[in-house]
């Protein structure tokens, strides 16, 4: 469901810098030969994840879940100069065009692609995060939470998408409650009720959570 009335968020799109051309060309070949564009970020929530970025120069970004790499690209804009992004895949379908753009980004020395399950790919990363962005099986969010946050830097941020759960989150928007927006629900009381952070619901496109590590 479309959160935002359509011309709100067209205004909204059109008072906020556009995409890059390079990003503008990857969302609409994801578009035009990919299965499911929708899971991509797209304009106004990977602005919101470039703006996060720029806010908080990070030197080692992870995200999990890559699919075309578009959110990758987003994050990576605020690196600082001795800056990572480690971005985890377990779809090697997408590698060729991810590391496509990712080359013709200039950014090959900046974004590490891992395929993998990312479960496995976590735990063989010896970092201290700054920026975690979580978007890959949703019922494995409480999972990768658990996984980074020990390795967050205290006042990192952890972003998790999709936590409006196309508004199934709410009772009046779903016909009854499923085993996913069960998980979805209680991974929000879970971060929610977490002492070690502050949190955030920002309800941008399908909602994104955001936990600072005090
Ligand atoms: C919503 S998409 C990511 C969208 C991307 N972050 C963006 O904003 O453009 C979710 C991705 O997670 C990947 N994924 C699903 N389960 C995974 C797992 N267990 N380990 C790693 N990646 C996984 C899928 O292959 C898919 O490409």
């Amino acid at each position: 469901m479309d959160f935002l009335d359509p011309d709100l968020n067209a205004y909204a799109e059109a008072h906020t810098s556009p995409e890059t051309p390079l990003l503008h060309r990857l969302n609409r070949e994801t578009h035009l030969n990919v299965m499911k564009p929708r899971m991509l970020s797209g304009h106004l929530q990977g602005r919101t994840l470039a703006m996060f970025s720029q806010m908080l120069r990070p030197r080692r970004i992870l995200e999990i879940g890559t699919y075309t790499g578009y959110s990758a690209l987003c994050l990576a804009e605020g690196l600082t100069e001795d800056g990572v992004l480690h971005t985890i895949d377990v779809n090697d379908e997408l590698e060729d065009m991810v590391r496509s753009y990712i080359a013709e980004a200039g950014l090959e020395q900046k974004i590490q692609l891992h395929i993998g399950q990312a479960a496995d790919v976590i735990t063989t990363l010896d970092e201290q995060w700054d920026l975690v962005f979580i978007d890959a099986d949703k019922k494995s969010n409480g999972l990768y939470y658990d996984m980074v946050l020990d390795k967050m830097r205290p006042g990192g941020f952890i972003l998790t998408d999709n936590v409006l759960w196309s508004g199934k989150v709410i009772e009046k928007f779903r016909p009854k409650l499923d085993k996913n927006t069960e998980l979805v629900l209680d991974f929000n009381r879970k971060v929610h009720e977490d002492p070690r952070v502050e949190n955030l619901l920002l309800p941008i496109r399908d909602g994104i959570l955001v936990a600072r590590k005090k």
